[in-house]
């Protein structure tokens, strides 16, 4: 079996945790246990071994006080720090390939601190494009019997599901409490979840919900997730006596499967698009720069004597004219406004047309540029200068 990566995300108190200690001991008790990475840089004991601890490089409470961050900005500052590290964490755990079967994450109780974070994306993604990953969205089942708590925990796993683009479990935890078979017939049968809808609303007040908009924004609601249904397994555990896990590897595995056969294909179309976008962008900096400095391939582009590969340039050049202005998505006749006084006056300088002061003009439009550009383009635009 190739290793595989489970990223445990969950909302706060769902148990993910808990959940992580019983896995690992359930893999152990198999003879296979995992390789586990923390990436909760705000936890104060980890009940388990890790492999990996975020909190090892960054130590939160010092990121607080020397960032003047509150806990979830703290956070995301961390998981920054570390992903800029997240190529050598990649091959630490290429390294291990062959002697584990899994490798297990347990991710901050902050739910959209990674899974919205720019920091986030970069480390579900390189784990996703170097190995098998699988998504296991813990659920906190005696938290979620209500309906319309259902429904939005629902709503924010298929976010996550479309944010991610990777195979899911949802894993209904905590069971030795509350039973999740309601759980499964609510994902499978339509008309159970409607009429619990309509029993809840009886029960607690109608509150206009029964009627209007309200009454068919559920229902509508409920036929999106229907189709979210289709796409993912669901399992009840609980990470107290450890029922449910054995049918948890198995939906691993199938997961795993369907990654192999679907998900990899499609993310490698996705990744092919995003770099032939990111070339683009690319083409369009240096050309924007070029027109800037009213020099070469912008100007040879304007005259239209460039060849083929400058076709990129052309359109944008007509797009833009020829008034000398870098173009910003802003400009839509909106007041733009600035949170700081200095860049205001930065800002402002960039955008005037009649800046007499060519050199100024140049540095400006060679700072803003090369912020965006890569190397490569740093270095045709030396190259260009040179000539
Ligand atoms: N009865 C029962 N309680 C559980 C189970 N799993 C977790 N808990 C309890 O749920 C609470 C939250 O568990 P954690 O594992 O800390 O949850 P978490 O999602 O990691 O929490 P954060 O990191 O704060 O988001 C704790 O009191 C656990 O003891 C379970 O399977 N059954």
């Amino acid at each position: 079996m190739p290793l595989s990566t489970v990223i445990c995300i969950g909302m706060a108190g769902s148990g993910k945790t808990t959940f992580m200690q019983r896995l690992n001991s359930h893999l152990r008790s198999k003879k296979t246990p995992p390789y586990v990475i923390n990436l909760d840089p705000a936890v104060l004991r980890v009940p388990y071994g890790t492999n990996i601890d975020i909190r090892d490089s960054i130590k939160y409470k010092k990121v607080m006080e020397n960032y003047q961050l509150g806990p979830n900005g703290a956070i995301v500052t961390s998981l920054n720090l570390f992903s800029t590290k997240i190529d050598q964490v990649i091959k630490l755990v290429e390294n291990k390939r062959d002697q584990f079967e899994h490798c297990i994450i347990d991710t901050p109780g902050q739910i959209e601190c990674f899974v919205w974070s720019a920091s986030g994306s970069i480390i579900t993604e390189s784990f996703a494009s170097t190995f098998p990953t699988v998504i296991a969205y813990i659920v906190d089942t005696p938290r979620n019997t209500s309906p319309t708590t259902f429904m939005s925990n629902m709503l924010y796993a298929c976010s996550i599901l479309y944010k991610t683009k990777l195979p899911m479990i949802v894993v209904f935890n905590k069971t030795d409490v509350q039973d999740a078979e309601f759980a499964r017939e609510w994902m499978t049968d339509f008309e159970s979840f409607q009429n619990a809808v309509r029993d809840d609303q009886e029960l607690n007040g109608d509150l206009g919900m029964g009627s209007g908009y309200m009454s068919s924004l559920v229902n509508s609601m409920s036929l999106m997730l229907e189709e979210f249904y289709s796409q993912l397994d669901m399992v009840g555990v609980s990470s107290f006596t450890g029922e449910g896990f054995d049918d948890f590897l198995t939906s691993v595995d199938k997961k795993v499967e369907e990654y192999e056969e679907y998900y990899k294909a499609e993310r490698e179309r996705i990744l092919k698009a995003k770099e032939e976008k990111e070339k683009k962008r690319k083409e369009k900096s240096l050309n924007r720069l070029m027109k800037d400095l009213g020099l070469g391939e912008g100007k040879k582009a304007t005259d239209g004597n460039e060849s083929d590969s400058s076709a990129e340039v052309i359109s944008d050049l007509e797009e833009g004219e020829d008034d000398g202005v870098v173009e910003r998505d802003e400009d839509e006749g909106v007041e733009r406004e600035y949170t700081f006084p200095g860049e205001e006056r930065t800002q402002g300088e960039v955008n005037e047309r009649d800046t007499p002061d060519l050199q100024k003009r140049y540095q400006e439009a060679l700072e803003r540029v090369s912020k965006e550009a890569s190397s490569e383009t740093a270095e045709n635009i030396a190259r260009h200068i040179r000539q």
